[in-house]
């Protein structure tokens, strides 16, 4: 037995079965990640990635199967599993009238962190959104808003982290710092899940792949 696998089982995917109308996306798939263990879903264009991870964090609810982090089964609406999982999978819906590090700041409020401003200006910092602070969202590249998608993960607590092509519209540099970043999220005991195009982001943190087939009529 490998040294992760002694470590705690953060997520456990059991059986799940999704599809749509009459179309089988993804069935009897079965994941387990550890602490300090990264998953890298991996598949052509519509193979059932983003799918799987929407519900795995609840967005989408199983055909079967079930979904249990750190012990407790899946529901988005258990406070208790939201201050666990940090996701970003979609394009986040900002609020319009709120600056970046307002919103930075709500989140890290809203989830009890301990000295939020340290914190937010740590984030800040380490995403190069310093200049743009107290730009609304809508004048942000779209760059930087990706940027920004990413730093709402980090400004609040999480065991397992899930990302769905979090390289999407980040430069070379971007990349080779999400690579760094979650390689220390990882040595520090976080589980990530990720969906991912990007070879050397998944070399980068060491991520186990799986690979999946994709949909059947
Ligand atoms: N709401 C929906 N209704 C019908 N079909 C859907 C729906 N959502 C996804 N699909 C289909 O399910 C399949 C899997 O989509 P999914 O987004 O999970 O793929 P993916 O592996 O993430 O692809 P990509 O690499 O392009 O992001 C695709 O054929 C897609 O068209």
């Amino acid at each position: 037995m490998g040294a992760v696998a002694k470590r705690e089982q953060v997520l456990r995917v059991d059986k799940l079965k999704k599809g749509y109308g009459p179309v089988t996306i993804v069935e009897g798939f079965d994941l387990t990640v550890h602490a300090g263990e990264a998953v890298a879903l991996t598949g052509r264009n519509g193979a059932g990635k983003s799918t799987v991870l929407r519900c795995i964090v609840g967005a989408d609810r199983p055909d079967e199967g079930t979904v249990t982090v750190c012990g407790t089964r899946m529901s988005e609406t258990n406070a208790e599993i939201r201050r666990t999982v940090a996701t970003v999978i979609d394009d986040l819906d900002f609020f319009p009238d709120l600056s970046v590090v307002e919103h930075l700041d709500l989140l890290a409020r809203a989830h009890g962190i301990h000295d939020p401003d340290a914190l937010v200006d740590e984030v800040l910092e380490e995403v190069q959104l310093v200049p743009q602070a107290s730009q609304l969202p809508s004048t942000l590249s779209s760059g930087q808003r990706r940027r920004l998608a990413l730093a709402t993960a980090f400004v609040r607590p999480r065991r397992l982290l899930v990302l769905d092509e979090p390289e999407q519209r980040l430069d070379v540099e971007g990349v080779a710092w999400l690579g760094r970043r979650l390689k220390s999220d990882l040595a520090d005991g976080l589980a990530i899940v990720l969906a991912s195009h990007e070879p050397a982001l998944l070399e980068a943190i060491g991520a186990r792949e799986v690979r999946l087939g994709g949909p059947r009529a």
